[in-house]
């Protein structure tokens, strides 16, 4: 029986039938735990005068009297084999005793010979001892950990800690600590966690701490033994179909078998983070799964780097998939423009911020653009726009381009998700980090974990490190709406599982919720399309790889490398907030072909200043690096080879219009270029 159990009963006890009046109903109500061995003494005293009267002198009496009573004591004893040696010698000798004095008063009677004396004083030690035994055991109780404990405290540098209360539960133990007063503060016990998991042998990830938020030096232990997450759970299906995107989404389960819930709303931006083959993807996959069942949500993804290849089951569902590098930018164009615009029609329909009744249709006069009444308006989903290995997006557009959208999305019911495998200030600015309040941090290398993961999580035992990319699928959750003790708590994402799997279960959930998922709103839609053009409207062809319509493209130059120029025309112009009104596609070549490229090989100069408008163009995205190999798609347009243009590159950098970096070959974009 653990103590606090035993601490709990005695406590009953006080508390059982007392009517707590008065001094000597106090006492009673004190000396009530300690009675029974009073009771029983008095008893044997009472039943053995009245066996005398039974038995008195009889000689077969006293024959099976005495049998009886070494029966009894070899009983006791063989019944306390399993308690303490202790406990067991003090009950046989008290059975022992009390059968003797009760066997001698049944046959001689109580009163006869040196029998009250022995009863008087022998019951009344007996019972004393029982009553001494049963005090220790109460004081004792609230110590005996921190004794058992001491040892190993004293090695792991945490001697003096007092453990109190530990709760067992299968395959957890939780003990709260106390630390010396003045001495240890909870900083000392999070360095003490690999310590504490050497001398225990479990790994450093089996151990976490949460601290008492009123104290610096209390809190409690958490200690997991058993690894529950080493066998992957499969994607048990969607979590809350066709409900809203309010409700959380399900993507794994944590190590006590609960559920790995991100409620999407509250976490509003999410950073997602690992290193290769960690399990970023597999992450990935569980929240798209779960989201393209709901009934409010539109989802964006931008995939420049892999070209959405391990999406691909999954595109037909999403409103937008952005798989080159044009359009990752016009996307981001896209969301810069449509979080005013959302904004502007959420505060016309009396909403301070994005919530589910804002995406049906407006029936309730207090949310109504109308002077009077309701006024029916469609409503505007959720949207969610997902940055795949971000890092390469970020470069091309430089860094900055995400913290005014994440800071001002809030609101309009955006969120965005950028996943990438190092979140290192060279990759994202100390700005655009914070305005991504959640993060999902898989296994990491080194000290990686500091750039997802807050210091107290990685304090209280979180440690990514520790998984690398062995650990597939190992994640920390921090986000607002999620318990802040479970933030050091591993999880494991589902398991899309084998091969063919992901592509049934992605196929059934395109195919099954194609009716409960809401068409992009025209507010959204419209912003999008102002800023991206054909980017947007031709979204799903592109997505799909079917080439643009043929009139849309110069009859003298390759399709592929007339999207390249007009995806990069449109983005150009786009990205820019102060075009924004403007019709980007109005800048595309003629149908006719009319403004053509030139044709045959440029002169010098022409090809001077293609580079030039180029650099021009690619600064005005807003900043980055550039290199020979990122003009590669444009080389034939320029008409030159690397070689030419490494060289123009390095004039362009001493006349001050790219600025080196510590790479040879690359050059930093001046965005202020944009203009001129
Ligand atoms: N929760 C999981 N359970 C079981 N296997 C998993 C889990 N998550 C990922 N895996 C497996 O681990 C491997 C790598 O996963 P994934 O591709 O998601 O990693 P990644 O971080 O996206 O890597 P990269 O950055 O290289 O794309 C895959 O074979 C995947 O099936």
């Amino acid at each position: 029986m653990s103590s606090k159990d035993s601490a709990q009963q005695h406590e009953d006890r006080l508390n059982s039938g007392s009517s707590a009046s008065g001094i000597a109903s106090w006492l009673v109500h004190r000396a009530k735990p300690f009675t029974p061995p009073w009771i029983v003494t008095g008893a044997v005293g009472l039943t053995g005068a009245g066996a005398h009267e039974l038995w008195g002198g009889s000689p077969w009496a006293g024959v099976g009297l005495t049998l009886a009573s070494v029966g009894l004591t070899a009983a006791t004893w063989w019944a306390g084999q399993s308690t303490g040696q202790q406990r067991r010698l003090h009950s046989a000798i008290t059975v022992a005793a009390g059968a003797s004095w009760f066997t001698s008063a049944a046959l001689s009677g109580p009163l006869t010979g040196p029998l009250p004396d022995l009863y008087l004083m022998g019951g009344a030690t007996l019972a004393l001892t029982w009553n001494i035994r049963q005090m220790m055991r109460f004081s004792g109780a609230e110590t005996s950990g921190s004794d058992s404990d001491k040892g190993l405290l004293e090695k792991v540098g945490l001697a003096r800690t007092k453990l109190r209360d530990v709760k067992v539960e299968p395959n957890r133990v939780t003990v709260p600590y106390e630390l010396p007063a003045g001495e240890l503060t909870n900083d000392d016990v999070a360095k003490a966690i690999p310590r504490i998991a050497s001398a225990l042998d479990v790994p450093t990830t089996a151990i976490r701490v949460s601290h008492d938020p009123d104290s610096a030096r209390k809190g409690q232990f958490v200690i997991v033994p058993e690894d529950m997450l080493k066998t992957p759970t499969v994607w048990p299906g969607p979590f809350a179909p066709g409900e809203t995107i309010a409700v959380p989404l399900r993507l794994g389960v944590y190590d006590d078998g609960s559920d790995l819930l991100l409620p999407l709303l509250d976490a509003i931006h999410l950073l997602v983070m690992g290193m290769t083959g960690s399990g970023k993807t597999e992450g990935a996959l569980d929240i798209l799964m779960d989201l393209l069942t709901r009934c409010d949500v539109a989802v964006w993804l931008a995939d420049a780097a892999k070209s959405g290849q391990d999406f691909q089951p999954l595109l037909p569902a999403l409103d937008w998939a952005a798989l080159d590098t044009p359009s990752a930018g016009a996307m981001v164009a896209a969301v810069q423009a449509a979080i005013p615009a959302r904004t502007e029609w959420l505060r016309n329909h009396g909403y301070r911020a994005w919530e589910p009744a804002a995406a049906q249709t407006q029936t309730n006069p207090a949310h109504s653009c109308a002077a009077t009444g309701a006024c029916g308006c469609p409503g505007l989903q959720y949207l969610l726009a997902w940055f795949e290995e971000a890092a390469k997006l970020l470069r091309e557009l430089g860094d900055d381009v995400f913290t005014g959208i994440a800071q001002e999305a809030r609101s309009a019911g955006v969120s965005l998700v950028v996943s990438m495998q190092r979140a290192s200030g060279y990759q994202l600015s100390t700005d655009t980090r914070a305005s991504l309040p959640a993060a999902m941090c898989f296994g990491v290398k080194g000290d990686d974990a500091g750039f997802a993961l807050p210091e107290e999580v990685l304090d209280a035992g979180a440690n990514p490190a520790a998984w690398g990319n062995k650990r597939k699928g190992y994640v920390y959750l921090v986000s607002a709406g999620v318990d802040e003790d479970l933030y050091a708590n591993p999880a494991r994402t589902f398991w899309t599982g084998p091969s063919g799997e992901y592509e049934r279960a992605a196929a059934w959930i395109v195919r099954e919720f194609a009716a409960v998922r809401p068409e992009l709103d025209a507010v959204t839609a419209a912003a999008a399309e102002r800023v991206a053009g054909t980017l947007f409207t031709g979204r799903r062809e592109r997505a799909a790889g079917t080439p643009l319509p043929a009139a849309s493209a110069p009859a003298a130059a390759p399709v592929e490398l007339i999207e390249e120029q007009e995806s990069a025309q449109e983005v150009a112009a786009l990205v820019d907030q102060e075009d924004a009104e403007l019709d980007a596609t109005a800048e595309l070549p003629a149908a006719d072909g009319s403004v053509a490229l030139p044709e045959g090989k440029p002169s010098t100069e022409e090809a001077r200043e293609l580079l030039d408008e180029m650099v021009r163009m690619l600064a005005s995205v807003g900043g980055g690096t550039v290199s020979v190999r990122d003009l590669g798609p444009y080389l034939a347009q320029i008409g030159r080879d690397r070689s030419w243009v490494s060289k123009e590159m390095k004039k362009l950098a001493e006349a001050g219009r790219l600025a080196p970096t510590g790479e040879a070959g690359t050059y930093r974009l001046i965005a202020t270029l944009a203009g001129v």
